[in-house]
């Protein structure tokens, strides 16, 4: 299949977008990640809020502007919590994002994750090793990183899209976000973003926020790629090493307008 790249105006209009909604994004994520996934959504023009306790958390997915399910540290009632969720999001018709953090490294886990993708996910954003588990194929990451390429995972994005309805992202040197039909993909950024913790983790989340503002989810979770890929190339070259990554990373994700995208190849 043919993979396009992100059209320049397609990004620009859908930053746009989430600039004049600034949705308000319900985040079940993990321990880890908790505060770099609230600012990255503050900073690229997002509202975050993490509502957790399965007493009101589905009522609160049914009322936000979309909803991130992140498996990264699970734990029964969490997952209950997520599940419960998840079918609110579906049954209130907000998009939700499913990242199956370390999918194919514990069997446990991956019954939980096949779980929550039995809910329709509007968008499942992994790494390259989490999507090829998914798909069956790989021998799983490590831990929580990718030991392949996301190039290697590109046919199993398309097939895992296939099979259970929802838009695939893969992210890694390119990422891609496929519907199963369409392949579009951002390169550039800065190797640097797998040295801070919680860059893919966050990037769900903004996938999440663009879902919200963009009605396409393809063009959405590729749009949410395309400002991660920008803000990481502006960060790495200001940044002195990761500490330094991190904040000139948020201060990018704030700095970049629409119109920076246009005239761009991406
Ligand atoms: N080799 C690379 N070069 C440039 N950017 C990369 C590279 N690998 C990953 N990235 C970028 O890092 C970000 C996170 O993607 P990654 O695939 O590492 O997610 P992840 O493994 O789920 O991250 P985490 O679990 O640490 O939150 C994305 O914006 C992606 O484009
Ligand atoms: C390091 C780590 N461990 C569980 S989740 C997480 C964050 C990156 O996915
Ligand atoms: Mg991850």
């Amino acid at each position: 299949m043919q993979i396009t790249p992100l059209c320049p105006r397609a990004a620009s209009e859908a930053l746009e977008k989430l600039r004049q909604l600034r949705p308000l994004v319900h985040c079940l994520t993990n321990d880890v990640v908790q505060e770099i996934t609230a600012n990255v959504l503050l900073a690229a023009g997002a509202s975050p809020a993490m509502v957790v306790a399965e007493e009101e958390a589905p009522y609160f997915a049914g009322i936000a502007g979309a909803l991130l399910v992140n498996v990264g540290t699970p734990v029964p009632e969490r997952l209950r919590s997520m599940q419960l969720s998840a079918q609110a999001a579906r049954e209130h018709h907000v998009p939700w994002v499913l990242d199956p953090v370390a999918a194919g490294v514990i069997p446990w886990r991956d019954s939980e994750i096949r779980k929550l993708i039995a809910l329709y996910p509007t968008v499942i954003r992994g790494n390259a090793s989490e999507i090829l588990a998914l798909q069956g194929a790989g021998k799983g990451g490590k831990g929580v990183d990718s030991t392949d390429s996301s190039a290697s995972a590109v046919n199993a994005a398309v097939e895992l899209s296939r099979s259970t309805g929802s838009v695939v992202c893969v992210t890694g040197e390119t990422d891609y976000a496929t519907d199963g039909e369409r392949i579009l993909s951002v390169s550039g950024g800065n190797v640097m973003t797998t040295l801070v913790v919680g860059t893919g983790c966050s990037l769900s989340a903004l996938t999440a926020a663009f879902c919200a503002a963009e009605k396409d989810p393809v063009t959405a979770a590729i749009s949410a790629c395309a400002l991660a890929k920008r803000a990481a190339f502006i960060a790495g070259k200001h940044a002195k090493g990761p500490g330094s990554f991190h904040d000139e990373y948020l201060d990018a994700l704030y700095a970049i307008e629409p119109q920076d995208f246009l005239g761009e190849s991406l």
